[in-house]
C-alpha cells in the first residue's frame, strides 16, 4: 500500500500500539537547552534514574545566556545563572554533549542540531521546545515536548505519543521578487488561521518546497508549531543529503553510503492519501508582515491593519479589538510608513548564514534610520564566524546593527533580554505573543530582509524597494 513520508517514519520506529490509538515510539535522538532540560535533567537524577543513551543526547546553552560580548555565564534573568550551572553539571554527571556557552559550536538548538548534522532524515528527534517542528526541513519527524515527556525520552529512549492525522500543504508556482520562506508560512499561517494545522503532521510539498534551500525549508518547518501542527516536515532530496554531507555528526564512510539509500526511500508513494491538502498559488504572496499579536494576524506588507470580517464570532471579534489595542493601531491604516523603534535580526526561524546574507544584501552602503535600535544575533556560534569570515559583521555593524553572540536573545523576553516599553519592534522572529519580546513590546514578524529594509527607513517597508 502506498505510504506518505511520514507513514514510513512512524512505521518504522513504532514499538508498539497502544489500546487508546497511541503508540510508543522509538525516540533516536534527544536535544536539550538549559531553560527545560535541565529541569529533566535534574528530575532524572533526584529519581536515580539514568539516561539510557546518553551518546544519542545533546544540549545546549541558548534561552538564558545573555548574548552580549563577553557574556561568560551572565544572563540577564533573576534566578537564571542557576539554570545555566544546573544544565553544566547535569551534563557531565549524565555524559551528555554539552554546547556550553564558550563552545565554538554553541547556539540555538534548532540551528545547532542540523548544522551538525545531529539531526538526519528518516530519524525521529524530540526536544522540551515547541521549535523543534524546524528540523523536519531535513525529513525528520522532530517535534517538541514537555519536560517530563523528555524525562520519559531520556530515560527509555520511547515516548508514547498519539499518532496525528497528514495534512499535505502544496505551495505551487514560483516565488515572487523579494519573497521568501518565512512570507510562505506567514501567508499560510493568515489564510488558514493560527490553529489550522492542529492534530496534523504537516508535509509542506509543491514546487516552491522543492526550490527552497535546506536553511529555508528549516525557516518553513519552523513556523509549523504557529498553525497549531504536530509537526512539519519536507521530503529529503538531493539538497538534503548534499546538505549533510561531511557535517560532523553525519555518517561516514560505508554507514554514509548506507544512508543515503535509505534516505532516498523517504518520500510520499505517488497514490498515498493525505487526510487534508491545501493548495497554496505562490503568486499570491508578496512580502509579509504581522500587524496584531498572533502570528495569523499577517498581510501583505503594502495593505493596511484589516478590518474585523463581517461574519466574525463574538470571539474573534474580541480578540481583533484587542489586537488592536495592544499594537496601538486601527483598522485601515497603512502598514508601510508605521514608523518603528526597533528592529530584530535572529532566532532559530532566522538566524541562519543565508538569511544573514539577504539582511546584508539590503544593508549595504546603508545606514540604519536614526532612533531605530537595530540588532542582529547570528543562530549559532558557527553561523557567527562563517558570517564573520564573509565580512557580514562589518556590513551590519557599519550599517548601524548591534552584532552579538548567539542565541535565543531578544526572541524571548523570558530569557531576560529585551526590547523597550512598547516599542514597536519589526522582527524575523516566530512570535509576536503579547510582551513576547519586552514589556508590552509590539512586534511585526516578518524576513530578515524585511527587517533590514525596515531599519533603514525607521518605518514598515516594501524590501522590494531595497533590493
Ligand atoms: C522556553 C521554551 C520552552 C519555549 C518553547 O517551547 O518554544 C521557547 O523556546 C519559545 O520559543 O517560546
Ligand atoms: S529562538 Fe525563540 S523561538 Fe527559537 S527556541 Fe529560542 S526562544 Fe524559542
Amino acid at each position: 500500500m502506498d505510504r506518505t513520508l511520514f507513514e514510513k517514519i512512524w512505521q518504522h520506529h513504532l514499538v508498539e500500539k497502544l489500546d487508546d490509538g497511541a503508540a510508543l515510539i522509538y525516540i533516536d535522538r534527544v536535544f536539550l537547552h538549559e531553560r527545560t532540560g535541565s529541569i529533566a535533567l535534574k528530575s532524572l537524577a533526584a529519581d536515580q534514574r539514568p539516561v539510557v543513551s546518553p551518546e544519542h543526547v545533546f544540549c545546549t546553552m541558548d534561552h538564558i545566556v545573555d548574548t552580549l560580548v563577553g557574556r561568560g555565564d551572565n544572563t540577564q534573568v533573576p534566578s537564571g545563572k542557576n539554570f545555566i550551572l544546573a544544565t553544566r553539571e547535569a551534563c557531565i554527571d549524565a555524559k551528555i554533549k554539552l554546547f556550553d556557552v564558550t563552545d565554538p559550536q554553541q547556539g540555538i538548538v534548532h540551528v545547532v542540531s542540523p548544522e551538525l548534522g545531529i539531526v538526519q532524515p528518516g530519524a525521529t528527534l524530540v526536544c522540551p521546545d515547541s521549535h523543534t517542528c524546524s528540523q523536519g526541513a531535513l525529513g525528520a519527524l522532530a517535534w517538541g515536548i514537555g519536560s517530563s515527556e523528555a524525562e520519559h525520552a531520556l530515560a527509555t529512549k520511547t515516548l508514547r505519543v498519539s499518532k496525528p492525522k497528514t495534512m499535505k500543504v502544496n505551495f505551487n508556482g514560483e516565488l515572487g521578487f523579494g519573497v521568501s520562506a518565512k512570507d510562505m508560512i506567514l501567508y499560510l499561517i493568515a489564510a488558514y488561521g493560527a490553529a489550522g494545522g492542529a492534530g496534523y503532521v504537516i508535509e509542506f510539498c509543491g514546487e516552491a518546497v522543492t526550490g527552497l534551500d535546506i536553511e529555508a525549508r528549516l525557516t518553513l518547518c519552523n513556523m509549523a508549531v504557529e498553525f497549531s501542527a504536530f509537526t512539519g516536515l519536507v521530503a529529503p532530496d538531493d539538497k538534503a543529503i548534499e546538505y549533510l554531507k561531511g557535517r560532523e555528526y553525519a555518517p561516514k564512510g560505508a554507514l554514509w553510503t548506507q544512508a543515503v539509500t535509505f534516505w532516498q526511500s523517504l518520500f510520499t508513494d505517488e497514490h498515498a492519501q493525505f487526510d487534508k491538502v491545501i493548495d497554496i498559488d505562490c503568486a499570491g504572496i508578496g512580502p509579509t508582515i504581522t500587524w496584531g499579536n498572533s502570528p495569523q494576524h499577517a498581510c501583505a506588507v503594502d495593505a493596511s491593519v484589516p478590518h474585523i470580517d463581517k461574519n466574525a464570532t463574538e470571539n474573534q471579534r474580541k480578540a481583533m479589538q484587542r489586537a488592536y489595542e495592544y499594537m496601538g493601531l486601527s483598522p485601515g491604516t497603512p502598514l508601510k510608513g508605521l514608523p518603528i523603534g526597533a528592529a530584530f535580526i535572529g532566532s532559530c526561524t532566522n538566524s541562519r548564514l543565508s538569511d544573514l546574507r539577504l539582511a546584508a544584501k539590503v544593508l549595504t552602503g546603508r545606514k540604519v534610520a536614526p532612533g531605530v535600535n537595530a540588532i542582529c544575533v547570528p543562530g549559532s556560534t558557527t553561523v557567527k564566524r562563517q558570517a564573520e569570515a564573509e565580512g557580514l559583521d562589518k556590513i551590519f555593524i557599519d550599517a548601524g546593527f548591534e552584532w552579538r553572540e548567539a542565541g535565543c536573545s531578544m526572541c524571548f523576553f523570558a530569557g531576560g533580554e529585551s526590547f523597550a516599553y512598547r516599542q514597536r519592534v519589526v522582527t524575523s522572529t516566530n512570535r509576536n505573543f503579547e510582551s513576547r519580546q519586552g514589556p508590552e513590546t509590539r512586534s511585526h514578524l516578518a524576513s530578515p530582509a524585511t527587517v533590514a529594509a525596515c531599519a533603514i527607513a525607521g518605518c514598515i517597508a516594501d524590501v522590494r524597494e531595497y533590493l
